[in-house]
């Protein structure tokens, strides 16, 4: 087998997971959505919550306007004072201010919640659907962009979003109406202090523009550098052994360290450009403090207003400060949510583009032609990259025939089986799966020898199959592949992580098990995980050949007593069919298969793959084969 990817977690009741190859150099980063796209899609979303978000708005609103009452009291009691009123009118001014106070942060408070409530809901739904298309990505699709790209967009992004609902959102709304209604309320005292007030206006615009342009980029490329430092963690630690054995462990230090030192450069450049916009506020502020001051001296000085109207104004403008500061301190966290959300809808626009093009596939056969075929190839070829990987290859699967694929490592045999089950689409040539390609969910199972034991108990982990599954049949499952400790140990022990922990043998024949249930059109086994000759060889092969009983099966042979009891045999060399026919007819022929199963039955090699490479390697030397 090819060491796998990174990206793919091979699982064999998950009916599309391939034993996956190693990820191609090029990476296709997945889509991000456009501002109109993710305008939309969070408009979807808050659609669905109008009552909800009509109320939130309306108590928010009602927050906002009691705000105003503070300042505009303490002018009337500045005035008050001023005249020289009466204890008992300041006392009742001073007790307006309080239930004004009061009433203000109550209504805010409970208009946060809702909001935050509202938003939390939005958000779980939109989490569920990134999952969703996480998982429903073409594997060829996960693998192309990496996935650190994935799981940046699943964990990051998602984090990022829902940061900015929880804590930014709800500030941001009720600073931005607090704002609008504060100016109103200086126009009501005097629309002079209005226009002073709204003197900083530009100089806060040119500030947030300036802001806007140069951090929207800035925040794009963070979250991807951040994303690929993801990516090289995830590569360097899923490929531990190999890294390790190499002696590479330095070089992949140096190669995270790399990525890291770029994504915190980055953020830093980032943070910079922040510390500046609040200093371009700061100015801004200032300039609009002094005019409406200044405008208040004037205003009083011509006997227009009184003190108290021009307190109250400088306290109205003075109250800005704090909103006005969130508003566009917080565009910076909002922008960078947006860019989160951005990744997150293009996540799921992914999904459903891999979606439309399964349906845009034309069906390669219809069923009328299919008859009693499973599997049809036709002049199948393949490449990664330049590199071409399978030539021309024509195979058939009968309905409940087994065929063995057996070759040299590197053959092609994998990417045989990634292109049958719909992972890869063919370079030329067409595949039919019953009839279809790509095969529909479930239509298919793989076992491969990475079998994922998922936490829970057996029994969840054997209806993950079939969830409809009554025990009796689980049992009857694990009994068809010989699993007697699964019986022994119950149907509801703990396993998988925190449980009890199975052999690779074992998790093999709970993947059998898997099959069993999951009774698919198609099953391809890609499995290599006992020695020939060692007892728990012929353990699974009695248990892969029980589960595969009148199934149609492709078998990646990795042990040639799998080939002996396959239906027919197909010998692959460098991405080319050399031989094919029954284990007897093969053996007649003294062709490569032959001396294949000699060396095997003789014992002097165990794994078929690398008996393949020694005589194809001798072969080609001779150039007998690749004809
Ligand atoms: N994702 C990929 N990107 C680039 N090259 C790949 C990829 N997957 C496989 N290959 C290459 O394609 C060739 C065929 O690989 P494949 O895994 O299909 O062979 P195989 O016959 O299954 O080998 P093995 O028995 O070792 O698994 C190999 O040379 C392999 O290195």
């Amino acid at each position: 087998m090819s060491e796998p990817s990174p990206a793919v977690t091979t699982e064999p009741s998950a009916p599309t997971a391939p034993a996956s190859p190693p990820a191609p150099t090029t990476r296709v980063p997945l889509p991000v959505a456009s501002t109109r796209q993710t305008r939309a899609a969070t408009w979807q979303l808050l659609r669905e919550r109008r009552g909800r978000l009509a109320a939130t708005s309306a108590v928010l609103l009602l927050a906002a306007v009691c705000g105003l009452a503070t300042p505009a009291l303490l002018g009337v009691l500045v005035d008050q004072v001023v005249d020289g009123a009466q204890t008992s009118v300041l006392v009742a001014v001073a007790a307006g201010l309080l239930a004004a106070g009061l009433t203000t942060a109550a209504l805010g408070m409970v208009g946060r919640v809702m909001l935050a409530q509202l938003c939390e809901s939005a958000l779980a739904d939109l989490r569920e659907d990134v999952l969703d298309a996480a998982l429903a990505l073409p594997v060829a699709r996960v693998e192309a962009a990496g996935s650190g790209d994935v799981v940046s967009r699943v964990s990051g992004d998602v984090e990022a979003v829902s940061d900015a609902i929880t804590g930014v959102l709800p500030a941001f709304t009720s600073a931005a109406l607090t704002i609008a209604l504060t100016l109103v309320g200086l126009g009501a005292l005097d629309w002079r202090f209005a226009v002073a007030a709204v003197v900083a206006a530009p100089l806060q615009a040119l500030a947030l523009r300036w802001f806007l342009r140069r951090s929207g980029p800035v925040y794009r490329t963070v979250r991807v550098a951040e994303a690929e430092r993801t990516e090289q963690v995830i590569e360097t630690v899923t490929a531990r052994r190999t890294v390790v054995s190499l002696g590479l462990g330095a070089a992949h230090e140096q190669l995270v360290a790399d990525r890291s030192r770029h994504a915190i450069g980055l953020s830093l450049h980032a943070t910079g450009l922040l510390a500046r916009f609040y200093n371009q506020l700061n100015m801004a502020e200032l300039v609009g403090l002094s005019c409406v001051l200044s405008v208040g001296w004037w205003l009083v000085g011509s006997g227009v207003a009184s003190i108290g109207a021009a307190t109250a104004a400088a306290l109205f403008f003075y109250r800005l400060f704090d909103p006005i500061g969130t508003v566009l301190g917080q565009v910076d966290e909002l922008q960078k949510a947006g860019a989160g959300l951005a990744r997150l809808v293009g996540l799921t626009g992914a999904r459903s583009d891999a979606g439309q093009a399964a349906c845009r596939e034309p069906a390669t056969a219809g069923p009328s032609e299919v008859g009693d075929d499973v599997v049809v190839l036709d002049r199948v070829s393949f490449s990664y990259g330049e590199r071409r990987v399978l030539d021309e290859v024509s195979l058939t699967v009968r309905a409940g025939e087994q065929v063995a694929v057996v070759g040299a490592s590197g053959a092609g045999k994998t990417t045989l089986a990634a292109l049958v089950l719909g992972i890869h689409p063919p370079g030329s040539g067409t595949i039919a799966v019953g009839g279809t390609w790509p095969p529909p969910p479930r239509s298919t199972v793989l076992v491969s020898q990475q079998v994922h034991v998922f936490s829970g108990t057996l029994a969840d982990d054997l209806r993950l199959a079939d969830p409809t599954a009554e025990d009796a049949r689980l049992l009857a499952a694990l009994d068809t592949v010989g699993a007697t400790w699964a019986a022994d140990l119950g149907l509801e022990t703990l396993v998988g992580a925190g449980g009890r922990e199975l052999t690779a043998d074992q998790a093999q024949q709970l993947a059998l098990a898997r099959l069993v249930l999951a009774d698919p059109v198609l099953a391809v086994l890609d499995e290599a995980t006992a020695e020939a000759g060692s007892g728990s060889a012929s353990v699974l092969d009695e248990a892969a050949r029980a589960a595969l009983e009148g199934r149609s099966a492709i078998v990646v042979a990795h042990r040639l007593s799998q080939a002996a009891s396959a239906d027919r045999v197909v010998v692959l060399d460098a991405g080319r069919v050399v031989e094919e026919g029954t284990h007897d007819d093969l053996v007649r022929a003294g062709g490569t298969y032959a001396t294949l199963w000699e060396a095997w039955s003789s014992g002097r090699t165990s794994q078929v793959t690398s008996a393949a490479v020694e005589l194809f390697e001798e072969s080609s030397k001779g150039g007998r084969l690749g004809a």
